[in-house]
């Protein structure tokens, strides 16, 4: 058994059956309770199943392997991410809603942009002409505004607004028009036979709200639900929550911490966990202070930041942390630079266990517009490091790997239009002008022509194979072994055998079948199409480069945890971030630095540039953060 605290304890052992609140500070080992209670319930019930509800795949791959050597661990827990059991909601029951029956889910932004466009065109709008000004400040400008639009169309679904009212409470002042904009876009997407990232919560929402019965059977066989990270819930997902319940499901443990709410720009807050849930569900509460994570000093330092947040346990080692001006951010680079080799070289130190080396430390800014100065300075110091990255799935680059992707959405949902065009400017090809032929690929087949490096024989080729995938049990391991060969004797014949496009290719080709071996290892389906929502939801990302040492932003360090942490680009304007303008918002920011500083196990670096030079090229002075402020008082 793993050791836990008497506090730790108490959660992980209470009386199975009614609703918990946990309030519990960083590092105060609430994955550990979290895991531990979803073991607690299998082995004490021995047949009740469990919910446990992480807010990314990757947290819940851990949880997993965690509780891997539990009992029908496999058949009694649900471990996923809210979106993708609201997915599997849609799935199972979409058709009671009259969605169809194989959705495409829109997941990429560029593309809703397409579909929302598109809807505008349709309702008479010259919107390309509106877009195509000559002066680049005024088209950006354009640009903003609708990308407004579509802020405004999340913002909707975050928010639970399913009527004319609950949209006009939102917009006041301009509610009739956008509430027709946004029935036009969601009427677009319709369509096209998708729904954007944003509809699966509402989708499935609606439909545990008008077939109550759907609930019924999912809660027949859950008993239990466990929701980590919970002070990050908006209101769609706290909703979704909540009606999946229903007033039969109360054993419910949500798990958070108020000082780590960070997602407000996603509509989070945390009243879902402090309030709403009180008066909903009447938890009993607990709470976690003591942090397990880090030294004393760091503690110290996150207590300046958030008063009172959480206290050292007893064996908490001393730790450091340090507060470094620079001149620049070239000055600053080349400072944790050298600090990072200094550090190896010195190899050991009773305050860290093991050797110290890059794979336990990490380097943390509040954006990735800070990291271009560092990332140079690395490269010349040849220190290896990779950025971790978020769960959005990258595109592929070469022809071959676009194609790839755009064909298997175009078979898959013949009526997407916004990749059946991208897919014909690809193949320098005009589009037809509707899109719902089945056999739409043979026929992009026979038109395509020859790119600088893969010929026109093998993208036909592609787009032939690809239309005779069996959608409910394709053969990818032929496949692939198909067009590695195909790519291989290219790369034989060619005179240009380096020729980077075909090694990209390949990797993108040898990418596409580890994910979706990935997709069948984990039980996550066989079809063709299982496979391509498990993808848009984020479930078959992996980082594929963790050497060296990571750089992260504060958002995608969240839950994680490394020996030391350096603290780089702490200004005025960056941290706080300069659109925080609100006490809401800058306290947000606050949280933000609270989460970097808890991320650092041992010891502390905060480093910031007196001046920096801007995009445009001109040297601005700047000003030392607020928040270097707090944690030095
Ligand atoms: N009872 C305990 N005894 C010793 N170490 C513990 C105990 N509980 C947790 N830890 C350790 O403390 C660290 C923090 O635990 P964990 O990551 O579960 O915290 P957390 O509350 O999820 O943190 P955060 O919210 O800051 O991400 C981990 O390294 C974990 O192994």
């Amino acid at each position: 058994m793993i050791h836990l605290s008497e506090s730790q304890r108490q959660v992980v052992q209470s009386p199975i059956g009614n609703a918990m609140q946990v309030l519990a500070s960083a590092g105060s080992g609430k994955t550990r309770v979290l895991t531990e209670r979803v073991r607690y319930i299998l082995e004490q019930t021995k047949k009740d199943c469990v919910i446990a509800l992480t807010f990314t795949n990757k947290a819940a791959d851990e949880m997993r392997q965690r509780l891997d050597d539990t009992d029908s661990m496999e058949d009694r827990a649900w471990i996923s991410t809210i979106h993708s059991i609201a997915q599997r909601v849609i799935e199972q029951y979409g058709h009671t809603i009259g969605l169809p029956a194989e959705l495409h889910i829109y997941e990429r932004d560029k593309d809703r942009m397409e579909v929302f466009l598109q809807s505008l065109r349709d309702h008479g709008v010259n919107i390309d002409e509106y877009l195509q000004v000559d002066d680049a400040r005024e088209r950006r400008n354009r640009e903003r505004v609708m990308q407004k639009y579509m802020d405004a169309f999340s913002n909707i679904k975050r928010e639970l607004a399913t009527t004319e009212e609950e949209v006009s409470a939102l917009y006041p002042d301009d509610s009739e028009r956008i509430w027709r904009i946004y029935q036009d876009y969601q009427g677009a997407l319709l369509d096209s036979g998708g729904i954007d990232f944003d509809d699966i919560l509402i989708r499935a929402y609606e439909i545990l709200q008008t077939q109550e019965w759907v609930g019924d059977v999912y809660r027949a066989k859950y008993k239990h639900i466990c929701i980590d990270e919970a002070q990050d819930l908006n209101k769609a997902q706290y909703e979704f929550i909540k009606i999946f319940c229903g007033d039969k499901l109360k054993s419910i443990l949500m798990v958070g911490d108020p000082n780590q709410m960070i997602y407000g720009f996603n509509g989070s807050s945390s009243k879902y966990m402090c309030s709403m849930f009180v008066e909903d569900f009447q938890p009993s509460e607990y709470r976690l202070t003591e942090n397990y994570r880090s030294t004393t000093k760091i503690i110290e330092t996150a207590n300046k930041l958030k008063p009172g947040s959480q206290k050292e346990h007893d064996a908490a080692l001393q730790g450091f942390v340090e507060v470094v001006p620079q001149n620049d951010e070239f000055f600053e680079a080349a400072w944790v630079v050298r600090q990072i080799q200094a550090l190896i070289k010195l190899g050991t130190h009773d305050e860290i266990e093991g050797n110290i080396s890059l794979s336990n430390m990490a380097v943390i800014a509040r954006n990735r517009f800070i990291f271009p100065a560092l990332e140079k300075a690395l490269e010349n110091a040849k220190i290896p490091f990779h950025m971790k990255k978020g769960e959005r799935a990258a595109e592929p680059d070469s022809l071959f790997g676009r194609v790839l992707d755009l064909g298997i959405r175009v078979k898959l949902n013949p009526r997407s239009w916004v990749d059946g065009k991208k897919l014909c400017q690809l193949l320098q090809i005009t589009a037809p002008s509707k899109w719902d032929d089945g056999e739409i690929l043979l026929a992009l087949a026979d038109q395509t022509t020859a790119s600088e490096v893969i010929n026109s024989e093998l993208l036909s080729g592609l787009l032939t194979e690809i239309h005779k995938l069996d959608s409910d049990a394709p053969n990818i391991r032929k496949f692939k072994r198909t067009f590695e060969q195909r790519l291989e004797a290219i790369a034989k014949s060619s005179e240009n055998t380096s020729d980077p496009e075909l090694a990209t290719s390949i990797s993108e080709l040898n990418e596409f079948f580890s994910s979706w071996t990935k997709f069948r290892q984990k039980g996550l389906g066989e079809s063709l199409q299982s496979y391509r929502n498990a993808k848009a939801l984020g479930q078959l990302e992996g980082e594929t480069n963790t050497d060296g040492l990571t750089l992260s932003t504060v958002h995608t360090m969240k839950g994680l945890e490394k020996d030391i942490v350096f603290l780089i680009g702490m200004c005025e304007g960056v941290f706080p971030d300069y659109r925080a303008k609100s006490k809401r918002e800058l306290e947000e920011e606050r949280n933000s630095a609270f989460v970097a500083v808890t991320r650092a196990k041992r010891w502390l670096y905060v480093t910031y540039p007196n001046q920096r030079t801007m995009p445009w090229g001109d040297v601005r002075p700047q000003t030392r953060s607020r928040f270097v402020g707090s944690m030095l008082s």
